[in-house]
């Protein structure tokens, strides 16, 4: 063990959440250090948000471009996979972080490579690669961002059928000629959208009744038929019972399902959820569970200590690369003013000092064909919260611009206005070219605009924006 190293602030996990808190800190004058057991980036960079979109863009610009007479013939043809993958690999910088650590460098943070875990309050060892071990110390503040990992469920056959988690299937290098997904939510959706695409002959296992179950029930409507559509086997209400590779690591995989049936493929996927990576970081030397997500407050501030933070997915607030890059801002920002010893800090609604954003205004985009757009409350979460509140639904297909954007376009939105304040509390939007419309909804919903206000914000024409004029029409009447 090395002599104990003092920083102000010390960082576990440099993915997006880490790397954020890491940059605030320094820019708010504390030294920092930040702690990685694998790649600088995360998650995010290498097994999720990146390569799944580098997958799903060629995906999707090909259905938007099938739609458009004109182009629709020159788009029939299957996709290049090999180049496909190779983009992929390119956008994740081949799994090389060396780019990051010199941004980390630059900008003043020092990085320890290895396994970090606590060892008491404000203490930290980082077990190397070499056998080294070093012990840092924090004056001010620990923060845990080690992210979450794929959960497999416990089935019979499953551990020796090297399933497919989503680290797998944003991986691979081969297009697999059957790929079974089991689970309906946003990894197992956008998984059956890309390697459908790509090739394979997907089968979809959704264990519920809808797919997308923390939106709107008409998203999951209308992503299950544009699968179905694409030529993917979407089977709801089917559950699975045991799974069987008998060659090992290789040759075909039988899913046995809870029915009785079953369906031979040549891998298997797992979307299936996600558990918070805090096994084996010695939470348990600071009177907390191993392995538990960490409940924090609005300034991630872990409760019940004055120096432990929790950023980004191990505090289950909301497991999504911006919203954790926004509580690595306010926490940041909350660090710095406690280190400063400002009297007061802005933890009210909305202040510099609170993720308020988290309760009210967590936006998402699901990158399905159609896309699928949300943020805030949806119509069952805000009457469960207990607001008076009015859906607004609109035909998105109605809108001039998203008659013009595709030939036959189907879509749907819906806006959830509180009754009392006369404010929009959600939003949702599942259409093709949705994603990009989310972020006025976002600005609506978080600045609390008043409808009334918002009726002076005049979308362009032609364009799918103009939906938003649809929508106050209708609830104005
Ligand atoms: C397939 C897939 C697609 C996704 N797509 C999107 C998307 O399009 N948009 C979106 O917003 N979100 C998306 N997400 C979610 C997003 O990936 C996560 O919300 C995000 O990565 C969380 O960032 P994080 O920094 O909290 O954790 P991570 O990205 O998981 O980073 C944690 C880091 O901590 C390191 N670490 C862990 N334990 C230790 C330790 N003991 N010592 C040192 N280092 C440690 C890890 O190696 C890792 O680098 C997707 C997720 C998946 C699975
Ligand atoms: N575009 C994006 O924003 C994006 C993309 C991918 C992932 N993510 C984030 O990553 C997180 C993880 O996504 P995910 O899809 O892995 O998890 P999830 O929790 O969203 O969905 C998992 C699904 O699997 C089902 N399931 C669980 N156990 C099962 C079992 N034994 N058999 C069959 N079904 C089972 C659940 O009912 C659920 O619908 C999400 O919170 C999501 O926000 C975001």
């Amino acid at each position: 063990m090395t002599e104990a190293v003092e920083y102000d602030v010390v960082v576990l996990g440099a993915g997006p959440v880490g790397e954020n808190v890491a940059d605030r800190t320094r820019a708010a004058g504390l030294s920092t250090a930040v702690v990685e057991s694998e790649l600088i980036g995360g998650e995010c960079s290498y097994w999720a948000c990146v390569p799944s979109k580098a997958l799903l863009r060629p995906a999707l610009a090909r259905a938007d471009a099938r739609r458009v007479p004109g182009l629709s013939g020159a788009v029939q043809g299957p996709l290049d996979a090999k180049a496909v993958l190779a983009r992929r690999d390119e956008r994740v910088g081949d799994w090389d972080d060396t780019g990051q650590a010199e941004w980390l460098d630059s900008i003043g943070v020092r990085l320890y490579r290895g396994h970090g875990r606590l060892r008491g309050p404000r203490s930290v060892v980082v077990d190397g690669a070499e056998k080294e071990h070093h012990l840092l110390t924090a004056r001010h503040a620990v923060v845990v961002a080690t992210g979450s990992r794929a959960v497999l469920p416990d089935l019979p056959g499953l551990a020796g059928a090297r399933p497919w988690t989503s680290r797998e299937a944003t991986s691979a290098r081969e297009v697999p000629a059957r790929l079974v997904v089991v689970g309906g939510g946003v990894v197992g959706v956008e998984m059956a959208t890309a390697w459908q695409a790509l090739g394979s002959r997907v089968t979809l296992l959704v264990r519920d009744g809808g797919v997308l179950p923390r939106m709107e029930s008409f998203v999951g409507e209308h992503v299950v038929d544009a699968l179905r559509e694409a030529g993917a086997d979407v089977r709801l209400n089917t559950s699975v019972a045991a799974v069987d590779r008998p060659g090992g690591s290789t040759g075909p995989v039988t899913v046995v399902l809870g029915d009785g049936g079953s369906v031979e493929a040549d891998e298997v996927l797992f979307a299936t959820g996600r558990a918070p990576r805090t096994d084996g970081i010695g939470l348990d030397s600071v009177g907390l569970a191993d392995g538990s997500w960490l409940t924090v407050d609005d300034s991630c501030r872990v409760e019940g200590t004055d120096w432990l933070y929790a950023v980004g997915d191990v505090n289950h607030r909301a497991l999504l690369t911006h919203q954790g890059k926004y509580q690595a801002r306010i926490a940041g920002a909350a660090i710095a003013a406690r280190a400063q010893q400002v009297p007061l800090l802005e933890t009210d609604r909305w202040g510099a000092h609170s993720a308020t954003a988290d309760l009210a205004a967590v936006p998402q985009v699901v990158f399905s064909d159609p896309e699928a757009a949300a943020v805030g409350l949806s119509l069952a979460e805000a009457e469960r919260a207990g607001h008076r509140v009015r859906a607004v639904d609109y035909d998105l297909g109605s809108v001039a611009g998203a008659g013009l954007y595709a030939e036959g376009y189907r879509g749907h939105a819906r806006m959830i206005v509180d009754l009392d304040r006369e404010v929009v509390l959600g939003v949702t939007f599942v259409g093709p070219g949705v994603g990009e419309l989310l972020h006025s909804a976002t600005v609506a919903v978080a600045g609390e605009v008043p409808i009334e206000r918002l009726w002076h914000a005049v979308p362009a024409f032609p364009t799918i924006s103009e939906v938003w004029l649809r929508l106050l029409e209708a609830y104005r009447g």
